[in-house]
């Protein structure tokens, strides 16, 4: 059950602050969030997900606390250049030459592989989804405003955001020394007045494909004026949360706050950062080459337990990836599944009423989960308060019938608070059904089909017993005989 009445008890890390704060919107019960969005021009990686299913939890659990939430995140199709110092070619243009593609094929093409991944992660669809080339107009008149107010100047066919009109520069990550210059080609550094200031139009070299007028001449826009652009008319002036990984801090964010800001607008008020899904201590990235494709982990692994995998470590924790990682995600989700699973086998046949003593205990669990999320968002507490809850329905259901409205209380506990929160238990993977309104039905089928095969070996039909178990295996489905009888398992 959700709650009507928004609460007030909300505590989130806020990186501006350097602090955790208590979150409290601008307009009552309503958060605009805004997310830093994938630059399309390649399939997403685990480091990807991470993100992603960091700040769909946020959104779930505000949702869950009773708060309506617009989720904006953006979709990166230009201007996102090879390295941060306005130089080098767009990452989409350099992918398009490579696949012998239009720019805008790229952009659709992995726009599309981005969402069935999304999708596959159980992540909640955004409330608005807008892309960098359908708001170049927008993108414009914040330029226009931040030349006209003294803050950015045009130069060579490109205008620059002018670093030294802005003293507040740097006040989020605490950067102000000039590291962007170096690698930037003498004709770029050239146009600059300072090495700091970056890139809000680029002039469209002869050639370039993605090009618009401007009153500049032709060109295109720099990365991060989309942002601000996009996420100011979405979610309007001081807007509550925008998120993104830590790695987009500086120079992203800087520049996203400097040009608003510069431009006369109030900006997010909360900055949230996930930290970085590492592989041998490095940043997992595209352009490290060091990454797995969500496309291949979903090959490999239930998507429930590469969602399990980032939401048992904290937003703001490095995540290691690795094979034994992988492992004990898999069991660790097995073994609530299952919990999960055990429960609505019971609930049909269980006796009425209640259990005072359990019933506490799960209250316990569910108010111990509710608070972790309340102290910014702490998904391993409130996963270890799922796991308390398992111990004690897995030792009460052992010891004897449990009444059904206690059990329908844990299972409440599990399905509202580990799949509508954590998103979990969803899709193929309850560990015994495809879907979880199909899993009564496919517990009745295998119901049957179990007792099919007791009834084959009663009769001593041995050859047709194993048959049945065998294409059982072939599917999926592994039998164990227990003491209480035969049960199973995908
Ligand atoms: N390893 C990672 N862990 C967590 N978040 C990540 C990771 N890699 C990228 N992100 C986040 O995903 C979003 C998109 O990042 P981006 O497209 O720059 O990916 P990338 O792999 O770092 O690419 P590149 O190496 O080309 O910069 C950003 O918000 C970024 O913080
Ligand atoms: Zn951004």
């Amino acid at each position: 059950m959700t709650q009507t009445r928004p609460d007030p008890d909300i505590f989130l890390y806020d990186t501006m602050q350097r602090q955790k704060v208590r979150f409290v919107p601008t307009t009552p019960g309503r958060v605009g969030m805004y997310l830093c969005g994938p630059t399309v021009y390649s399939d997403a990686h685990l480091g990807h997900a991470k993100k992603e299913v960091a700040f769909d939890v946020i959104r779930r659990a505000l949702m869950h606390f009773g708060y309506s939430v617009r989720y904006v995140t953006n979709i990166t199709d230009v201007g996102h250049l090879q390295n941060d110092s306005d130089d080098g070619e767009d990452k989409l243009l350099a992918r398009a030459r490579l696949e012998q593609l239009e720019p805008m094929e790229v952009a659709d093409k992995y726009f599309w592989s981005f969402v069935s991944d999304m999708d596959a992660l159980n992540i909640l669809k955004p409330s608005i989804n807008p892309r960098a080339t359908g708001h170049i107009t927008e993108q414009i008149a914040l330029i226009e405003e931040l030349i006209s107010r003294g803050h950015a100047y045009a130069s060579n066919g490109s205008v620059y955001f002018d670093v030294r009109s802005w003293p507040d520069y740097g006040k989020l990550s605490g950067r102000k020394l000039d590291d962007q210059a170096e690698g930037t080609r003498e004709e770029v550094r050239g146009e600059k007045r300072d090495p700091r200031d970056f890139a809000l139009w680029k002039k469209a070299e002869a050639g370039h494909i993605m090009r618009w007028d401007s009153p500049w001449g032709v060109g295109f826009p720099g990365w991060h004026i989309e942002c601000s652009a996009m996420s100011l008319k979405y979610l309007g002036e001081g807007f509550d949360i925008h998120g993104g990984g830590l790695d987009l801090q500086f120079p992203h964010h800087e520049a996203e706050i400097a040009q608003s800001e510069a431009a006369g607008h109030a900006f997010a008020r909360y900055w949230m950062h996930n930290n970085m899904l590492t592989i041998n201590g490095e940043k997992m990235s595209k352009s490290k080459g060091n990454f797995t494709t969500l496309k291949d982990l979903l090959m490999q692994h239930d998507p429930m337990v590469i969602r399990y995998l980032l939401v048992s470590s904290h937003y703001r924790s490095i995540t290691e990836f690795s094979d034994g990682a992988f492992e004990s995600a898999r069991s660790g989700y097995r073994r609530l599944s299952e919990a999960l699973h055990e429960i609505e086998r019971h609930l049909p046949t269980a006796p009425s009423g209640t259990d005072a003593a359990l019933d506490a205990k799960i209250a316990a669990h569910r108010k111990a989960f509710e608070d972790a999320l309340r102290d910014d968002f702490n998904t391993p507490k409130a996963i270890a308060a799922l796991f308390g809850l398992t111990t004690d329905m897995n030792a009460a259901i052992n010891a004897g019938p449990v009444g059904a409205a206690t059990l329908d209380a844990a299972r409440e506990v599990y399905r509202t608070l580990g799949g509508g929160v954590l998103g979990l238990f969803s899709g193929s993977s309850t560990g015994q059904a495809a879907q979880a309104d199909e899993a009564p039905v496919v517990d009745a089928l295998m119901e049957l089909v179990l007792q099919a095969r007791q009834n084959y070996r009663l009769n001593k039909q041995y050859a047709q017993a194993d048959e049945l178990r065998q294409t059982l295996t072939r599917v999926g489905v592994t039998v164990e005989d227990t003491k209480d009888g035969p049960r199973w398992r995908k």
